[in-house]
């Protein structure tokens, strides 16, 4: 039976994730976590280039050791990524007893969590798992993905975070506040941002009665109107 796993978004800013091992794979586990500003520290007698680099920087701890039976004391998330699996059953053991979310990167039965590939464009997430049968599959549908959802979609996101605003901020009923929403959520923008077609799009939202907010597109394209302006 495959389990139903139950998808979210962690905020574990300055939170202790302990990842256990220093290899290729623990090395790809703790760079994630530092995208999302997690305190990491890793526990292994023998680590990576690049994880090196990190600890020389400050940037994680490591402690060059085994890992040991209460070692996860006070973390939030455990990553098991040795290449031992008497160890990898043991840490998933402590975790469990401690009731703290492990991953154990060689046995998807002795998860209580697991990583899903992930798409970042600004401050839209994607991200797929297939419930740890495939990761292979999960890489695959990634980058069919993120030739779809290009970096356009870093600005775009920015621009409907301002235009919901705007629109919350209007004096209209409920119903006609979410039909705003709706129809600029069906609007091709992503699309006219790609093109750079910002003529169009800044008639498209004055349309709606919206501010057309010129300093999230000049923070993208330093200059893009003032050029326009000296033509
Ligand atoms: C259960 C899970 C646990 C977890 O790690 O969280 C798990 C388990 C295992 N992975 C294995 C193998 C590989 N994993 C990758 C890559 C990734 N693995 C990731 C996640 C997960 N892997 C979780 C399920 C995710 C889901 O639900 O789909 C990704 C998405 C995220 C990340 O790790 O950051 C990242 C892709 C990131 C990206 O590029 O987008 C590659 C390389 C590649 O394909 O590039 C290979 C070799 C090819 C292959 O085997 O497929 C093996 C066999 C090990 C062996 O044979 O020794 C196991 C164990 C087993 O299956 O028994
Ligand atoms: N989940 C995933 O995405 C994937 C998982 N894997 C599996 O992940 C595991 C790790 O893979 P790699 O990083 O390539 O292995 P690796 O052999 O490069 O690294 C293993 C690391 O564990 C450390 N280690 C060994 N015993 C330890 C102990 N008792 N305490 C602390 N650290 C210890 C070693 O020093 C080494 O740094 C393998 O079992 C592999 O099959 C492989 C590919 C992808």
């Amino acid at each position: 039976m495959i389990n139903e796993f139950f998808p979210v978004f962690l905020n574990l800013k300055n939170k202790l994730c302990i990842v256990i091992g220093g290899g290729k794979v623990a090395e790809r586990k703790v760079e994630n976590l530092l995208t999302s500003q997690a305190k990491v520290k890793v526990i292994s007698p023998e680590v990576t280039l690049k994880l090196k680099k990190l600890a020389e920087e400050g940037k994680i701890e490591w402690e060059r050791r085994v890992y040991k039976k209460g070692d996860l004391h006070s973390a939030w998330l455990v990553i098991a990524a040795t290449d031992n699996p008497e160890i990898q059953k043991e840490i998933f053991k402590e975790a469990e007893e401690k009731r703290i979310f492990c991953n154990v990167v060689d046995v998807p039965e002795l998860c209580s969590f697991i990583v899903p590939s992930t798409i970042r464009r600004g401050l839209l997430t994607i991200a797929i798992s297939t419930s740890g049968v495939s990761p292979a599959v999960a890489r695959r549908l990634r980058e069919t993905l993120e030739e779809i959802i290009g970096e356009e979609y870093v600005l775009y996101v920015e621009l409907m975070k301002d235009l919901r605003k705007q629109i919350l901020n209007l004096n209209l009923s409920s119903e006609e506040k979410e039909e705003k929403l709706q129809k600029l959520a069906l609007a091709p923008i992503p699309r006219y941002i790609k093109y750079r077609d910002f003529e169009l799009l800044k008639v498209l939202i004055e349309k709606e009665g919206l501010t057309f907010p010129t300093e999230i597109f000049e923070k993208h394209f330093p200059n893009i109107f003032s050029k326009e302006n000296e033509k």
